[in-house]
């Protein structure tokens, strides 16, 4: 396991949708300021996991968990905490680049400001997350244009600034790059090795040399369990068990 403090810590996770028990009683932790990547086949919980975690799992009817979940020490089902707010220091991206297709490309990045009533220079705040994320060259001039006059890979990039833009502490992505080409898809590569340098980032991906080039830590999931977890070069290089090892060899996916 990494030195790095815990920012997130797991402990007996249980995920339900319905009478489906789909997590069976995960213990882990995700380290501050570093990539976890969260592999393992096709149904194994993986998004579901990633989903607990700021509790959006729970927005599904008849979905529930049991355990608890850590941010910073604080159960983040506890009596006083708000899921809105979770959701703001525990921001998400997804599969599929999912713009506000009627806003513009920088209201795209101010909505999550407005909609939580964040003070500061908007234009500002707007520039430096569409720099963060690294696309700010690419749309400095058509600001006020259509996020659907993008690429796949620009729009996937316009998520992450307006995910940024709220000042998120976690980035949870559920395979931000499975719907790019290998251009787009190196992009958001190199940009999620410069955004763990001041956010704590867990990513699903099914591809395995993604999972190996991006994360610091890798846990593999298996039909609801998590088998192990451990720095991403042991995983890959000598895993402690044979489902593992069969997996990241590609004996099964
Ligand atoms: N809304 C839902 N209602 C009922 N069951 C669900 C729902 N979403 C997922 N499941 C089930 O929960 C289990 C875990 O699904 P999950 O999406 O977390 O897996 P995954 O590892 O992310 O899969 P994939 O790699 O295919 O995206 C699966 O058996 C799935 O069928």
């Amino acid at each position: 396991m990494s030195a790095a403090p815990p920012k997130i810590a797991v402990e007996g996770l249980q995920a339900y949708f319905r009478s489906s028990h789909v997590l069976h009683s995960v213990t882990t932790t995700i380290p501050a300021l570093s990539v976890t990547a969260i592999i393992g086949p096709s149904g194994c919980g993986k998004s579901t996991f990633l989903r607990c975690l700021n509790r959006m799992h729970e927005l599904t009817p008849g979905a529930r968990i049991e355990g608890t979940i850590r941010l910073d020490g604080q159960d983040v089902h506890g009596r006083d905490v708000d899921p809105v707010s979770l959701r703001r220091r525990v921001g998400m991206v997804f599969q599929r680049p999912n713009p506000f297709p009627t806003m513009s490309i920088f209201d795209n990045v101010a909505s999550g400001l407005r909609l939580n009533g964040m003070g500061g220079d908007h234009e500002v705040i707007v520039e430096r997350c569409l720099r963060q994320a690294a696309l700010w060259d690419e749309v400095k001039d058509r600001l006020k244009a259509s996020p659907l006059s993008l690429s796949g890979g620009q729009q996937q990039r316009l998520c992450i600034a307006r995910a940024l833009a709220v000042e998120p502490e976690v980035l949870l992505m559920d395979e931000p790059a499975s719907a790019l080409d290998p251009i787009a898809t190196a992009k958001i590569e190199d940009l999620i090795h410069e955004l763990k340098a001041s956010y704590t980032i867990a990513i699903v991906t099914h591809n395995m040399q993604q999972a190996a080039r991006v994360s610091d830590q890798t846990a593999f999931f298996y039909m609801g369990d998590l088998i192990e977890v451990g720095p991403t070069e042991q995983i890959f290089t000598n895993p402690r068990e044979q489902r593992t090892e069969d997996y990241v060899t590609g004996k099964f996916g």
